[in-house]
Protein backbone atom coordinates (compact mmCIF):
# COMPACT_ATOMS: atom_id res chain seq x y z
CA UNK A 1 0.00 0.00 0.00
CA UNK A 2 1.24 3.26 -1.37
CA UNK A 3 1.68 5.84 2.08
CA UNK A 4 0.95 9.48 2.14
CA UNK A 5 3.42 10.08 4.76
CA UNK A 6 5.79 12.77 3.96
CA UNK A 7 8.00 13.40 6.86
CA UNK A 8 10.40 15.82 5.17
CA UNK A 9 7.27 18.27 6.39
CA UNK A 10 8.78 17.72 10.06
CA UNK A 11 11.34 20.38 11.05
CA UNK A 12 14.67 19.36 13.01
CA UNK A 13 14.12 20.33 16.97
CA UNK A 14 17.79 21.11 17.23
CA UNK A 15 20.97 21.99 15.17
CA UNK A 16 24.45 23.53 16.08
CA UNK A 17 26.18 25.34 13.48
CA UNK A 18 28.12 28.53 13.43
CA UNK A 19 27.02 31.92 12.87
CA UNK A 20 28.99 34.93 10.83
CA UNK A 21 31.55 35.56 12.83
CA UNK A 22 32.60 31.55 13.46
CA UNK A 23 31.14 31.53 16.78
CA UNK A 24 29.35 28.88 17.59
CA UNK A 25 25.61 29.07 17.61
CA UNK A 26 22.15 26.31 18.67
CA UNK A 27 19.04 26.80 16.80
CA UNK A 28 16.25 25.79 18.32
CA UNK A 29 12.75 24.69 17.81
CA UNK A 30 10.72 27.25 20.21
CA UNK A 31 8.09 24.44 20.95
CA UNK A 32 5.98 26.20 23.55
CA UNK A 33 4.85 28.09 20.71
CA UNK A 34 3.13 25.50 18.90
CA UNK A 35 1.31 24.43 17.37
CA UNK A 36 0.49 27.84 16.83
CA UNK A 37 3.65 29.47 15.95
CA UNK A 38 6.88 27.91 14.05
CA UNK A 39 9.64 29.48 16.12
CA UNK A 40 13.21 28.83 15.45
CA UNK A 41 15.73 30.49 18.20
CA UNK A 42 19.27 30.66 18.06
CA UNK A 43 22.51 31.68 20.67
CA UNK A 44 25.57 31.18 21.62
CA UNK A 45 25.04 31.26 25.22
CA UNK A 46 25.06 28.05 27.05
CA UNK A 47 23.24 29.72 29.91
CA UNK A 48 20.32 30.33 27.78
CA UNK A 49 20.23 27.07 26.28
CA UNK A 50 19.72 25.73 29.61
CA UNK A 51 16.37 28.22 30.23
CA UNK A 52 15.80 26.51 26.94
CA UNK A 53 15.86 23.00 28.56
CA UNK A 54 14.18 24.23 32.11
CA UNK A 55 10.91 26.55 30.05
CA UNK A 56 10.39 23.15 28.12
CA UNK A 57 11.40 25.33 24.57
CA UNK A 58 13.82 22.28 23.78
CA UNK A 59 11.91 19.14 25.58
CA UNK A 60 11.90 15.42 25.11
CA UNK A 61 15.06 13.43 26.63
CA UNK A 62 16.59 12.47 23.65
CA UNK A 63 16.09 16.17 22.31
CA UNK A 64 17.25 17.52 25.74
CA UNK A 65 20.34 15.19 25.48
CA UNK A 66 21.39 16.83 22.54
CA UNK A 67 21.15 20.44 23.50
CA UNK A 68 22.72 19.50 26.24
CA UNK A 69 25.74 18.07 24.60
CA UNK A 70 25.79 21.55 22.69
CA UNK A 71 25.62 23.52 25.48
CA UNK A 72 29.25 22.63 26.04
CA UNK A 73 29.80 22.97 22.56
CA UNK A 74 28.97 26.60 23.16
CA UNK A 75 30.37 27.41 26.46
CA UNK A 76 33.74 25.43 25.17
CA UNK A 77 33.93 27.88 21.79
CA UNK A 78 32.81 30.62 22.55
CA UNK A 79 33.99 30.68 25.98
CA UNK A 80 36.49 28.25 26.90
CA UNK A 81 38.66 28.04 24.69
CA UNK A 82 38.84 31.94 24.40
CA UNK A 83 40.05 32.22 28.15
CA UNK A 84 42.86 29.56 27.99
CA UNK A 85 45.08 30.32 24.98
CA UNK A 86 47.59 32.21 27.63
CA UNK A 87 48.53 29.45 29.43
CA UNK A 88 50.91 26.38 27.97
CA UNK A 89 48.82 23.90 26.85
CA UNK A 90 49.49 21.58 29.56
CA UNK A 91 48.42 23.95 31.75
CA UNK A 92 45.82 25.40 29.80
CA UNK A 93 44.01 22.11 29.10
CA UNK A 94 43.94 21.33 32.81
CA UNK A 95 42.42 24.65 33.54
CA UNK A 96 40.13 24.24 30.64
CA UNK A 97 39.20 21.19 31.71
CA UNK A 98 38.48 22.61 35.34
CA UNK A 99 36.37 25.37 33.96
CA UNK A 100 34.21 23.26 32.30
CA UNK A 101 33.60 20.98 35.54
CA UNK A 102 30.99 23.63 36.83
CA UNK A 103 29.26 23.63 33.48
CA UNK A 104 28.29 20.70 32.56
CA UNK A 105 27.72 19.70 35.99
CA UNK A 106 25.19 23.00 35.71
CA UNK A 107 23.64 21.98 32.34
CA UNK A 108 23.20 18.38 33.58
CA UNK A 109 21.41 19.61 36.53
CA UNK A 110 18.44 21.81 34.43
CA UNK A 111 16.17 19.32 34.20
CA UNK A 112 16.28 15.89 36.48
CA UNK A 113 14.30 12.93 35.23
CA UNK A 114 15.97 12.24 31.60
CA UNK A 115 19.12 10.79 31.78
CA UNK A 116 19.91 11.41 28.13
CA UNK A 117 21.22 15.12 29.56
CA UNK A 118 23.46 13.57 31.80
CA UNK A 119 24.81 10.89 29.17
CA UNK A 120 25.74 13.65 26.67
CA UNK A 121 27.53 15.92 29.22
CA UNK A 122 29.32 12.97 30.73
CA UNK A 123 29.68 11.84 27.37
CA UNK A 124 31.39 15.83 26.08
CA UNK A 125 33.47 15.93 29.40
CA UNK A 126 35.56 12.46 28.61
CA UNK A 127 35.86 13.26 25.35
CA UNK A 128 37.73 16.51 26.42
CA UNK A 129 39.99 14.77 28.88
CA UNK A 130 41.03 12.04 26.72
CA UNK A 131 41.86 15.08 23.86
CA UNK A 132 44.00 17.14 26.62
CA UNK A 133 45.72 13.54 27.95
CA UNK A 134 46.30 13.71 24.34
CA UNK A 135 48.25 17.03 24.34
CA UNK A 136 45.26 19.04 23.13
CA UNK A 137 45.45 22.82 22.80
CA UNK A 138 41.91 24.26 24.25
CA UNK A 139 40.90 25.66 20.83
CA UNK A 140 41.55 21.91 19.26
CA UNK A 141 39.04 20.31 22.10
CA UNK A 142 36.82 23.19 21.57
CA UNK A 143 36.84 22.31 18.24
CA UNK A 144 36.14 18.75 18.62
CA UNK A 145 33.67 19.50 21.09
CA UNK A 146 31.57 20.46 18.32
CA UNK A 147 32.06 18.34 16.33
CA UNK A 148 31.18 15.43 18.43
CA UNK A 149 28.04 17.42 19.06
CA UNK A 150 27.45 16.56 15.17
CA UNK A 151 28.22 13.21 15.54
CA UNK A 152 25.37 12.87 18.41
CA UNK A 153 22.77 14.69 16.30
CA UNK A 154 23.88 12.27 13.34
CA UNK A 155 23.30 9.32 15.87
CA UNK A 156 20.03 10.24 17.15
CA UNK A 157 18.50 10.46 13.46
CA UNK A 158 19.86 6.66 12.77
CA UNK A 159 19.24 5.15 16.34
CA UNK A 160 15.13 6.23 15.98
CA UNK A 161 15.06 5.17 12.48
CA UNK A 162 16.53 2.00 13.93
CA UNK A 163 13.85 2.20 16.83
CA UNK A 164 11.36 2.83 14.21
CA UNK A 165 12.22 -0.10 11.81
CA UNK A 166 12.37 -2.68 14.75
CA UNK A 167 8.84 -1.17 16.31
CA UNK A 168 7.28 -1.02 13.17
CA UNK A 169 7.22 -5.00 12.80
CA UNK A 170 5.47 -5.66 16.11
CA UNK A 171 2.58 -3.07 14.55
CA UNK A 172 -0.90 -5.13 13.35
CA UNK A 173 -2.53 -4.10 9.71
CA UNK A 174 -5.32 -1.41 10.24
CA UNK A 175 -3.42 0.11 13.90
CA UNK A 176 -4.96 2.05 16.07
CA UNK A 177 -2.13 3.17 18.23
CA UNK A 178 -2.35 5.63 21.67
CA UNK A 179 0.02 7.66 22.68
CA UNK A 180 0.80 9.53 25.58
CA UNK A 181 2.73 12.37 25.88
CA UNK A 182 4.86 13.61 22.56
CA UNK A 183 7.90 11.04 21.62
CA UNK A 184 8.12 12.39 18.14
CA UNK A 185 10.46 14.07 16.05
CA UNK A 186 9.69 16.97 18.06
CA UNK A 187 11.33 15.26 21.24
CA UNK A 188 14.34 14.14 19.34
CA UNK A 189 16.53 15.86 16.95
CA UNK A 190 14.29 14.65 14.24
CA UNK A 191 11.77 11.00 13.42
CA UNK A 192 11.51 10.58 16.82
CA UNK A 193 11.28 7.23 18.93
CA UNK A 194 7.78 6.15 19.61
CA UNK A 195 6.54 8.10 16.96
CA UNK A 196 9.29 6.98 15.10
CA UNK A 197 7.59 3.60 14.97
CA UNK A 198 4.08 5.03 13.74
CA UNK A 199 6.12 6.88 11.31
CA UNK A 200 8.09 3.72 9.95
CA UNK A 201 4.57 1.81 10.20
CA UNK A 202 2.66 4.24 8.33
CA UNK A 203 5.08 3.83 5.46
CA UNK A 204 4.45 0.50 5.41
CA UNK A 205 0.72 1.24 5.41
CA UNK A 206 -0.38 0.17 8.59
CA UNK A 207 -1.60 2.86 10.50
CA UNK A 208 -5.47 3.72 10.88
CA UNK A 209 -5.08 5.85 12.78
CA UNK A 210 -3.77 7.07 16.44
CA UNK A 211 -5.12 8.81 19.18
CA UNK A 212 -2.87 10.98 20.70
CA UNK A 213 -3.43 11.63 24.62
CA UNK A 214 -3.84 15.48 25.34
CA UNK A 215 -1.16 15.15 28.05
CA UNK A 216 -1.94 17.48 30.69
CA UNK A 217 -0.67 19.61 32.29
CA UNK A 218 1.42 20.76 29.61
CA UNK A 219 -0.30 19.24 26.61
CA UNK A 220 2.96 17.79 24.74
CA UNK A 221 0.00 15.52 23.28
CA UNK A 222 -2.64 17.71 21.98
CA UNK A 223 0.15 20.24 21.03
CA UNK A 224 3.22 18.53 19.85
CA UNK A 225 1.91 15.12 18.69
CA UNK A 226 -0.87 16.32 17.10
CA UNK A 227 1.02 18.81 14.71
CA UNK A 228 4.00 16.46 13.56
CA UNK A 229 1.90 13.51 12.93
CA UNK A 230 -0.65 15.84 10.68
CA UNK A 231 2.13 17.24 9.36
CA UNK A 232 3.65 14.10 8.05
CA UNK A 233 -0.29 12.95 7.02
CA UNK A 234 -0.65 10.31 9.88
CA UNK A 235 -4.17 10.27 10.68
CA UNK A 236 -4.26 11.43 14.15
CA UNK A 237 -7.41 12.52 16.91
CA UNK A 238 -6.55 14.27 20.56
CA UNK A 239 -8.34 12.46 23.07
CA UNK A 240 -8.97 14.02 26.93
CA UNK A 241 -6.33 12.05 28.93
CA UNK A 242 -8.98 10.76 30.94
CA UNK A 243 -10.94 8.88 27.66
CA UNK A 244 -8.28 6.33 27.02
CA UNK A 245 -9.66 4.16 29.40
CA UNK A 246 -13.52 4.36 27.66
CA UNK A 247 -11.88 3.68 24.13
CA UNK A 248 -10.00 0.70 25.37
CA UNK A 249 -13.26 -0.56 26.57
CA UNK A 250 -14.67 0.06 23.18
CA UNK A 251 -12.10 -1.86 21.51
CA UNK A 252 -10.74 0.73 19.77
CA UNK A 253 -7.06 0.42 20.63
CA UNK A 254 -4.82 -2.21 19.45
CA UNK A 255 -1.39 -1.07 20.47
CA UNK A 256 0.09 1.56 23.03
CA UNK A 257 3.45 2.80 22.32
CA UNK A 258 5.32 5.55 24.34
CA UNK A 259 8.67 6.95 25.03
CA UNK A 260 11.00 7.07 28.51
CA UNK A 261 13.14 9.04 29.88
CA UNK A 262 14.64 6.78 32.22
CA UNK A 263 15.19 3.47 31.98
CA UNK A 264 16.30 1.24 35.50
CA UNK A 265 18.41 -1.80 35.12
CA UNK A 266 15.35 -4.25 36.05
CA UNK A 267 13.61 -2.80 32.59
CA UNK A 268 11.24 -0.10 34.84
CA UNK A 269 10.58 2.87 33.23
CA UNK A 270 9.83 7.06 33.50
CA UNK A 271 8.40 8.42 31.37
CA UNK A 272 5.77 11.88 31.59
CA UNK A 273 3.41 11.40 34.13
CA UNK A 274 0.18 9.50 33.24
CA UNK A 275 2.20 6.39 31.44
CA UNK A 276 1.98 4.49 34.21
CA UNK A 277 -2.24 4.95 33.90
CA UNK A 278 -2.31 4.21 30.57
CA UNK A 279 -0.33 1.01 31.04
CA UNK A 280 -3.19 -0.20 33.75
CA UNK A 281 -5.40 0.12 31.45
CA UNK A 282 -3.58 -2.05 28.63
CA UNK A 283 -2.80 -4.58 30.98
CA UNK A 284 -6.08 -4.43 32.08
CA UNK A 285 -7.47 -4.93 28.60
CA UNK A 286 -4.85 -7.21 27.34
CA UNK A 287 -3.29 -4.20 24.69
CA UNK A 288 0.08 -4.74 23.53
CA UNK A 289 1.85 -1.71 25.49
CA UNK A 290 5.57 -1.53 24.77
CA UNK A 291 8.36 1.53 25.36
CA UNK A 292 10.66 3.00 22.60
CA UNK A 293 13.69 3.93 23.98
CA UNK A 294 17.55 4.53 22.47
CA UNK A 295 20.66 3.17 24.36
CA UNK A 296 20.92 6.72 26.11
CA UNK A 297 17.24 6.82 28.05
CA UNK A 298 18.82 3.63 30.18
CA UNK A 299 20.90 4.10 33.92
CA UNK A 300 22.03 0.71 34.69
CA UNK A 301 23.62 2.37 37.91
CA UNK A 302 19.45 1.98 39.39
CA UNK A 303 18.58 -1.76 40.33
CA UNK A 304 14.63 0.00 39.85
CA UNK A 305 12.53 2.27 39.27
CA UNK A 306 12.30 3.30 42.97
CA UNK A 307 15.60 5.78 42.89
CA UNK A 308 14.68 7.60 39.25
CA UNK A 309 14.61 11.47 40.06
CA UNK A 310 11.03 12.81 39.58
CA UNK A 311 11.07 16.32 38.47
CA UNK A 312 8.34 18.45 40.84
CA UNK A 313 7.27 21.40 38.05
CA UNK A 314 5.39 24.40 39.10
CA UNK A 315 2.10 24.35 40.12
CA UNK A 316 1.03 26.97 37.62
CA UNK A 317 1.55 24.55 35.19
CA UNK A 318 -1.38 22.60 36.88
CA UNK A 319 -3.35 25.73 38.03
CA UNK A 320 -2.80 28.94 35.98
CA UNK A 321 -5.15 30.66 38.69
CA UNK A 322 -3.33 29.99 42.50
CA UNK A 323 -6.45 29.39 44.95
CA UNK A 324 -5.92 30.42 48.76
CA UNK A 325 -5.69 27.36 50.86
CA UNK A 326 -5.40 25.02 48.00
CA UNK A 327 -1.79 23.22 46.95
CA UNK A 328 -1.23 22.18 44.11
CA UNK A 329 0.73 18.45 43.56
CA UNK A 330 2.72 18.94 40.25
CA UNK A 331 4.86 15.63 39.09
CA UNK A 332 6.33 15.81 35.73
CA UNK A 333 6.81 11.58 35.48
CA UNK A 334 5.99 8.54 37.00
CA UNK A 335 7.36 4.93 36.58
CA UNK A 336 5.50 2.23 34.65
CA UNK A 337 7.10 -1.36 36.66
CA UNK A 338 8.30 -3.31 33.87
CA UNK A 339 5.72 -5.93 34.59
CA UNK A 340 3.45 -3.64 32.72
CA UNK A 341 5.65 -3.63 29.70
CA UNK A 342 4.75 -5.89 26.89
CA UNK A 343 8.80 -4.89 25.64
CA UNK A 344 11.04 -1.99 25.14
CA UNK A 345 12.02 -1.00 21.44
CA UNK A 346 15.71 -0.40 21.09
CA UNK A 347 18.28 0.29 17.85
CA UNK A 348 19.01 -3.35 18.71
CA UNK A 349 15.87 -4.75 18.28
CA UNK A 350 12.89 -5.97 20.97
CA UNK A 351 13.76 -7.01 24.15
CA UNK A 352 11.68 -8.10 27.45
CA UNK A 353 11.82 -5.31 29.48
CA UNK A 354 13.42 -7.50 32.37
CA UNK A 355 16.46 -8.17 29.67
CA UNK A 356 16.61 -4.96 27.67
CA UNK A 357 19.16 -3.52 29.90
CA UNK A 358 21.81 -6.22 29.83
CA UNK A 359 20.62 -6.86 25.77
CA UNK A 360 21.63 -3.11 25.55
CA UNK A 361 24.58 -2.61 27.20
CA UNK A 362 26.14 -5.82 25.68
CA UNK A 363 25.63 -4.80 22.23
CA UNK A 364 26.77 -0.80 23.09
CA UNK A 365 29.86 -2.15 24.02
C1 LIG B 1 11.49 10.65 23.14
S1 LIG B 1 11.15 10.50 24.80
C2 LIG B 1 10.42 12.03 25.18
C3 LIG B 1 9.83 12.01 26.56
O1 LIG B 1 10.07 13.29 27.19
C4 LIG B 1 8.81 13.86 27.50
O2 LIG B 1 8.86 14.65 28.64
P1 LIG B 1 9.00 16.27 28.48
O3 LIG B 1 8.03 16.68 27.42
O4 LIG B 1 8.66 16.78 29.87
O5 LIG B 1 10.44 16.51 28.10
C5 LIG B 1 7.93 12.66 27.71
O6 LIG B 1 8.21 12.03 28.93
C6 LIG B 1 8.34 11.83 26.52
O7 LIG B 1 7.95 10.50 26.57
Amino acid sequence: MQSSIDLTRLPRSVRLGRDADGRAELTYLDERLLPGEECFCSTGSWRCVVDAIKTLAVRGAPAIGAAGAAAVALWAVNEGARGAVSHGCAEAGESFLAELRPVAAEISAARPTAVNLTWATARMESFAKRLVAEGAAPGEVADSLFDEVLRIEREDEKVNRAIGAAGAALIPEHARILTHCNAGSLATVFFGTALGVVYAAAEQGKVERVFADETRPVGQGARLTSWELSRAGVPVTVICDNMAASLMGKEMIDFVVVGADRIAANGDVANKIGTYGVAVLAHHHSIPFYVAAPASTFDVSLPDGSAIPIEERDPSEVLPQPIDGVDVYNPAFDVTPAELISGIITEFGVFPPQDAAREVAARVG
